[in-house]
């Protein structure tokens, strides 16, 4: 997160670190991720594209820091939306869910996100904060601490002028930001948490930034629209 500050800790206690294994027992972040259910977490598929071992750490604040509220769980199973294209970022379907090797403690360190209904869209501007660890500038290094930035919504018919995402951005995309603040590098896979009537609800799947770098003006952090796969996560996690 580029901008933004330090999140208070837990207070967002569905988002969770995506980690792969090296060295035997060494553990690297690479992504953010959402709980959804106790035994699984949405995170982009972008993230999983490589094979390795992976696991979540939940109740988490300070990655290198063991604070006693963590819940580290091996990833059983992954199961990326089948249209999903590497080579085709801009077709979207940039989700996954990982199923977890056994079921999630909920506590008030660690807690399920809300999911917007079905086909939900959001107005111009409504509040939404993005969250990660990820790399604090472009170019730069992955944060100790959670932190959080307000970013809000940029509706289709602003994010996809020529000037702005142009025809990058589908409408199963939702952008966020677009000034100073942004999502950067290690924050894939995290939460866009939206407020609706006083609530949080994760409506959107952190996926890309520019390439330029991650705050430039006028190229919003793109998210995966959260609402436009819920029945396919439905099927995903009553069939498997
Ligand atoms: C669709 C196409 C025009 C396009 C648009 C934006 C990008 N952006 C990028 O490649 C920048 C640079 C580093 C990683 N990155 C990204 O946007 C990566 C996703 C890369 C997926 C492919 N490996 N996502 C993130 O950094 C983020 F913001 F989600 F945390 C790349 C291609």
């Amino acid at each position: 997160v580029v901008g933004g500050s330090e999140a208070q800790p837990h207070a967002w206690p569905w988002q969770v670190s995506l980690q792969y294994r090296f060295l035997y027992f060494w553990y690297f972040h690479a992504c953010g991720g959402s709980l959804v259910r106790r035994g699984w977490v949405m995170t982009a598929a972008h993230c999983v594209d490589t094979t390795k071992t992976w696991r979540v750490v939940l109740g988490d604040h300070n990655i290198y820091v063991s604070e006693g509220t963590e819940q580290a769980i091996a990833v059983s199973n992954f199961y990326v939306h089948p249209n999903w294209n590497p080579n085709s970022l801009a077709n979207g379907y940039d989700i996954a869910l990982l199923r977890l090797s056994f079921d999630a403690t909920l506590n008030s360190y660690v807690q399920l996100a809300s999911l917007p209904p079905f086909g939900q869209i959001l107005p111009n501007n409504n509040p939404c904060y993005v969250t990660g660890w990820g790399y604090t500038q472009s170019g730069g290094q992955l944060s100790a601490s959670l932190k959080q930035a307000y970013l809000p919504l940029v509706d289709y018919s602003t994010c996809s002028r020529s000037d702005w995402w142009g025809s990058t951005v589908k409408t199963t995309m939702v952008c966020a930001g677009g000034g100073s603040d942004s999502a950067c590098q290690g924050d894939s896979g995290g939460p866009l948490n939206c407020q609706v009537n006083g609530r949080y609800y994760v409506h959107g799947v952190t996926s890309f930034v520019s390439g330029l770098g991650c705050n430039t003006l006028r190229k919003p952090t793109v998210f995966t629209r959260v609402s436009a796969y819920t029945t396919w996560m439905e099927g995903v996690s009553t069939c498997s």
